[in-house]
């Protein structure tokens, strides 16, 4: 579904952020991406779907490279939820910022509802419908964040960050919508009890370069490798500390 093959990408400034990057991702994986800060985790989705230039290497959705002249239909086969819902979210009604994406793709406007109202009633969210997105909370602005994306029907989406400044339940909430999503997921994240809960295979990225690949199990029971990438042991799996 997604191929990434030898890539390497500098900012203008000449910082290298991504090193000889290889990956294969099958359909219908759910994948966590993690890594400390500045590990590349953003600056890979934004060459994924097209926000920064491929210079060196490639990436292929779905037999469709990465390029300047293919980047509406590659966004038409990946989502991307932003990690601010507010860079996601702009209209005055939840309704048509759900329906902004199928409305740019000219479709009829009772495709455009029936979209909208699907993926609404998918998450549980139907009575959000007529709310003013700028008004909602934290989590909900999340969930609708996550329907915009949906509405297009992408068959990979990329999350960043998605529980981040959520408190509990919330995130909890939030953790089983991305688990009720059976498309292509890559998750990235700080959050490895959500990795833990959600995903079958992580990829730890270290400096730019991918440092592990492999089973939930392999990467986050592994002590030792996740501290040589400034990473910890998810939450669940720390000895609590009481005074
Ligand atoms: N526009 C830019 N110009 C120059 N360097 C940048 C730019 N954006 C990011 N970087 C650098 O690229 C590296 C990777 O950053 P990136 O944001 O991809 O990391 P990340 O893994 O997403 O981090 P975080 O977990 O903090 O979000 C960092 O060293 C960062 O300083």
């Amino acid at each position: 579904m997604l191929e990434i093959k030898k890539l390497n990408y500098a900012y203008p400034d000449g910082h290298q952020a991504i090193r000889d990057v290889n990956l294969k991702i099958e359909e219908g994986e759910s994948i966590a991406l993690v890594g400390a800060n500045g590990a590349g985790k953003s600056s890979l989705f934004k060459l994924i779907i097209g926000i920064s230039e491929i210079k060196e290497g490639a990436i292929i959705v779905d037999d469709l490279p990465v390029e300047k002249k293919t980047l509406k239909d590659i966004r038409r086969k990946v989502g991307m939820v932003f990690q601010n819902p507010d860079d996601q979210l702009f209209m005055t009604k939840v309704y048509d910022d759900i329906a902004f994406g199928p409305r740019n793709e000219l479709l009829d406007e009772h495709v455009v509802e029936e979209r909208v109202v699907n993926v609404l009633e998918q998450l549980g969210i139907i009575h959000l419908r007529d709310r003013m997105p700028h008004r909602l909370s934290g989590g909900e602005k999340r969930v609708i964040a996550i329907a915009s994306v949906l509405a297009m029907n992408p068959r990979v989406i990329l999350f960043d960050e998605p529980t981040s400044f959520l408190d509990p339940q919330a995130r909890r909430n939030v953790i089983n919508t991305l688990d009720t999503l059976k498309m292509t997921k890559v998750i990235a994240t700080h959050d490895l009890d959500m990795a833990l809960d959600i995903c079958d295979r992580v990829i730890i990225l270290h400096h730019g370069s991918v440092f592990a690949d492999g089973t939930v199990r392999d990467i986050l029971f592994d002590e030792n490798l996740l501290s040589q990438c400034h990473l910890e042991l998810p939450l669940c799996m720390q000895k609590p500390r009481v005074r």
